[in-house]
């Protein structure tokens, strides 16, 4: 007899803009994100028994993410999915959590003629700020959707970078299956994506207390992702993302894993000696051609050893 093992439902791909006018400087601030919300509890029978008498509609689901971002801030990204998560589970008794991500694209402010503009914006990168939030009864709690436990992860994606030297790849296994040449000075390229993950939140008013921790360790990740690319002697994409992790923990003592996955994005030297002896391989290398596939790709995740709860 087959059961249902895990179910969740909701809307994916909501994408909301927000607007904030600050009456007395004229200057506006505008956030763009596109919004996840799915929904667990006791729902069942909407898939066994057509029963939708327990189902909230994904279109009323869109709607909430449209009022909470009207009744709450945007920002940061951790503080509106806590809010619009913990609505589902203060709202519907039979809801026992509530998954939430919220991707936040980027909108750099424009300089003309040397000055910020008040309302004109450009995309300035790919890149992305994202929270993912569960939001659950804790299980000591009753329905009363007061006693809540908030999971939150951070994270950057898709900031690529490179660098022209300073890293390098030798001393890896050698065998039969290996043509790879060994490597003291190569081109180091990859896309960003770094998530940080904090210590369980007994409580939304934890998350809204002390709500700069989400921009500072959004900032701190980046600076010491940034730098320490820059900086290290790269023996390997493992090892210099393992200095991050290293560094990010340091650095947000409230988080207790960081977790990194990174394509290493390949560019292959061009042997051009068959056009009137052109050198261009090692140290007389300088056009490459960038691939597009296939990449390697190096995760690992750096726990701290102590779990605990923010309270
Ligand atoms: O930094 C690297 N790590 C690897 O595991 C690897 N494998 C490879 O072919 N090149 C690289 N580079």
């Amino acid at each position: 007899m087959p059961v249902l093992a895990s179910a969740r439902y909701g809307k994916d791909n909501v994408r909301v803009y927000k607007v904030h006018r600050d009456e007395k400087t004229g200057v506006q601030s505008v956030t763009e994100m596109t919004v996840c919300c799915l929904l667990e509890g006791e729902i069942e029978t909407s898939y066994t028994q057509a029963d939708n008498s327990v189902v909230v509609a994904t279109d009323s689901i869109k709607n909430t993410i449209y009022i909470k971002a009207k009744e709450h801030p945007v920002n940061p990204p951790e503080l509106y999915a806590s809010h619009l998560g913990s609505h589902f589970l203060s709202r519907y008794p039979h809801i026992s959590a509530a998954h939430i991500k919220v991707v936040v694209h980027r909108w750099a402010r424009m300089s003309v003629d040397g000055s910020p503009h008040p309302h004109s914006f450009f995309r300035d990168s790919e890149e992305t700020r994202t929270v993912e939030a569960t939001i659950s009864r804790s299980p000591s709690s009753s329905q009363n959707g007061s006693d809540v436990r908030l999971d939150l992860k951070s994270s950057i994606a898709g900031l690529s970078v490179l660098k022209s030297t300073g890293s390098a790849f030798h001393g890896f296994v050698r065998d039969e299956f290996t043509t790879l040449p060994e490597t003291w000075d190569r081109i180091l390229s990859t896309d960003i994506d770094c998530t940080w993950t904090w210590k369980p939140f007994a409580s939304l008013a934890y998350v809204q207390g002390g709500v700069e921790r989400f921009d500072r360790a959004w900032e701190s990740a980046r600076g010491i992702i940034m730098k320490t690319f820059a900086t290290d002697d790269s023996a390997s994409v493992q090892n210099t993302m393992y200095k991050m992790c290293e560094q990010i923990l340091e650095a947000v003592p409230e988080a207790d894993k960081t977790a990194f996955s990174l394509p290493n994005k390949h560019y292959f030297e061009i042997d051009l000696s068959w056009h009137k002896g052109l050198k261009n391989t090692g140290k007389d290398a300088e056009v490459y051609a960038p691939q597009s596939g296939p990449s390697g790709l190096i995760k690992c995740e750096v726990a701290r050893d102590v779990p605990m709860v923010i309270r």
